[in-house]
């Protein structure tokens, strides 16, 4: 049997990152090398097992990324833009695939995450499940087969930790649809209404961000002309999905010349 590549998860006592550790160990196709956090937090020396409540696995959390992605085959980062900028020139220098589920990224950022990939294999989504990721294809299809007479809105929710709106997948969903009617995103996007905003604009995209309780993530894309509409929605229930996903992402990108995909590249959906 050839050797399992080995996985490094950044921010790992996040919701995401112990997510990511529990499908790494129970998957018999990556292994666990290394679990990060920041300087002083207080899983740093311990157990990455013992510290999420269960058995120790063996792997000690550490703070310098540059030591643990020398021994890595992939890095998998669910964290915050600042971070994984960082993470991304690290990762490249140690030609490790940089697995990116980080949103709020901004054009700045991408532009930073694009220079790494020039060494590097990244593969960067706002959203990793399969469902999603269809569901971009079906939104660029249907806004490709209609007019501006309908109106597109994009609805999200999600739990009240979230930080950033709208969330990566909304803005995935709206590049869909743009892209469906042929215009750039930020010419016709309508961020969150408030006060006498005027009437809708036509041809323009709403997003609208929902944040309550313990929402994993739900989103719905509307399309509304007068008498008729079309729902198309997403409901994700266990963030497991997107842990899977990046799993699946840190293996594809095992075999792939330096570049920077998406999902869509992992699923063979492009
Ligand atoms: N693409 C996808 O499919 C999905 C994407 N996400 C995205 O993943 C990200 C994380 O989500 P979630 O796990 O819920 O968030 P959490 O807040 O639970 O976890 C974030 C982790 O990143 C760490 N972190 C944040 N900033 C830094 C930094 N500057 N340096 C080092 N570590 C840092 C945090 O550490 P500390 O606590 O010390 O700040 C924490 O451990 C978000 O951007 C979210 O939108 C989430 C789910 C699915
Ligand atoms: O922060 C989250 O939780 C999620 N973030 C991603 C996003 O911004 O779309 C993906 C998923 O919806 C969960």
């Amino acid at each position: 049997m050839t050797e399992q590549p080995g996985v490094v998860v950044t921010g790992v006592s996040g919701r995401m990152g112990q997510m990511l550790v529990r499908e790494i160990t129970a998957s018999d196709k990556l292994k666990l090398v290394g679990a990060l956090e920041r300087p002083g937090h207080d899983w740093v020396g311990r157990d990455v097992g013992a510290a999420m409540g269960g058995t120790e696995l063996g792997v000690v959390v550490e703070d310098d990324p540059l030591e643990a992605f020398a021994r890595a085959q992939a890095v998998i980062d669910f964290t915050a833009p600042a971070a994984t900028v960082v993470f991304a020139e690290l990762a490249a220098q140690a030609r490790a695939v940089h697995v990116i589920g980080t949103t709020g990224l901004s054009e700045d950022d991408i532009a930073a995450i694009d220079r790494a990939a020039r060494h590097a294999v990244v593969v960067r989504a706002g959203n990793m499940s399969l469902g999603v990721n269809l569901l971009t294809k079906l939104v660029k299809q249907v806004s490709a087969a209609l007019d501006a007479d309908w109106d597109i809105e994009i609805i999200e929710g999600h739990h009240h930790h979230k930080v950033d709106a709208p969330s990566g997948t909304a803005l995935m969903l709206g590049e869909a649809a743009a892209e469906g009617r042929g215009v750039a995103l930020d010419d016709v996007s309508d961020r969150g209404r408030d006060g006498i905003t005027g009437a809708r604009k036509r041809g323009d995209i709403g997003f609208h961000a929902i944040r309550g309780g313990d929402i994993v993530g739900e989103h719905e894309v509307l399309f509304a002309t007068p008498g008729e509409r079309i729902v198309l929605k997403h409901m994700a229930s266990d963030r497991a999905l997107f842990a899977r996903g990046a799993l699946k992402a840190a293996l594809w990108g095992q075999d792939q010349d330096p570049g920077h995909y998406d999902m869509l590249d992992v699923l063979g959906l492009n």
